[in-house]
């Protein structure tokens, strides 16, 4: 059974509560943010930390992929964090937002990308609200990017697949699906059950 998540959804649904098989062949590429840890967050785990200053200097030097600016804080996802990934051999995860999914549709990178969906605007409020992580004024400027994300999600030829996240093990069962029929020789291997 899969409770709802403390950190964020993506890597723990990929990581926290998938099978060994899962967890050997992919990996979850560490993004940079500028944004504070929050409590239990470790730097080089769920994130890179980083500053502003320091974020930019290494954007101009050419060293990401994508970046994104998020409810005031910067995201990114480094090449040398892809790179660590594809080195072990394994299948990279990127968990990033709109703008970073425009910026990784013009790589040559050719993903397979998933929308993560939450069931509206007003359950996100709810959750984000009992997370109670945000300030009103983050929490606000959360909400209005995620209306539009939510747009840009649906639209056709955006994403490969929608996943609605109103049950976290209906989500995850419908990655598996997911990756099973798009991700060479992961086939046979889905059809376990998850047993968390
Ligand atoms: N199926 C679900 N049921 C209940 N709560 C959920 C579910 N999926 C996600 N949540 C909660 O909703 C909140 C927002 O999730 P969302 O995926 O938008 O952000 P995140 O990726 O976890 O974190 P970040 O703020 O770093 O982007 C989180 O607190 C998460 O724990």
């Amino acid at each position: 059974m899969i409770k709802w998540v403390k950190y964020k959804t993506v890597p723990r649904i990929l990581y926290d509560f998938s099978q060994e098989w899962y967890k050997k062949d992919h990996d979850h590429c560490v993004s940079h943010t500028t944004r504070a840890p929050r409590s239990g967050e470790k730097d080089g785990i769920h994130y890179h930390f980083t500053n502003k200053e320091d974020m930019i200097a290494a954007i101009e030097k050419g060293e990401f992929i994508e970046t994104a600016t998020f409810s005031g804080n910067m995201y990114g996802t480094s090449i040398n964090a892809v790179e660590e990934v594809r080195r072990t051999g394994k299948i990279c995860v990127l968990d990033i937002e709109m703008e970073g999914v425009k910026q990784v549709k013009c790589t040559d990178l050719d993903p397979l990308l998933v929308f993560v969906m939450p069931p509206s605007i007003e359950e996100l409020e709810r959750r984000l609200r009992r997370r109670n992580t945000e300030q009103e004024e983050a929490l606000k400027k959360r909400l209005e990017t995620a209306r539009r994300e939510i747009e840009f999600g649906q639209q056709p030829g955006n994403f490969h697949v929608i996943i609605l996240n109103d049950n976290l093990d209906k989500a995850y069962s419908e990655l598996c699906e997911f990756i099973a029929k798009n991700v060479p020789g992961k086939g046979e291997e889905t059809n376990g059950t998850n047993e968390n």
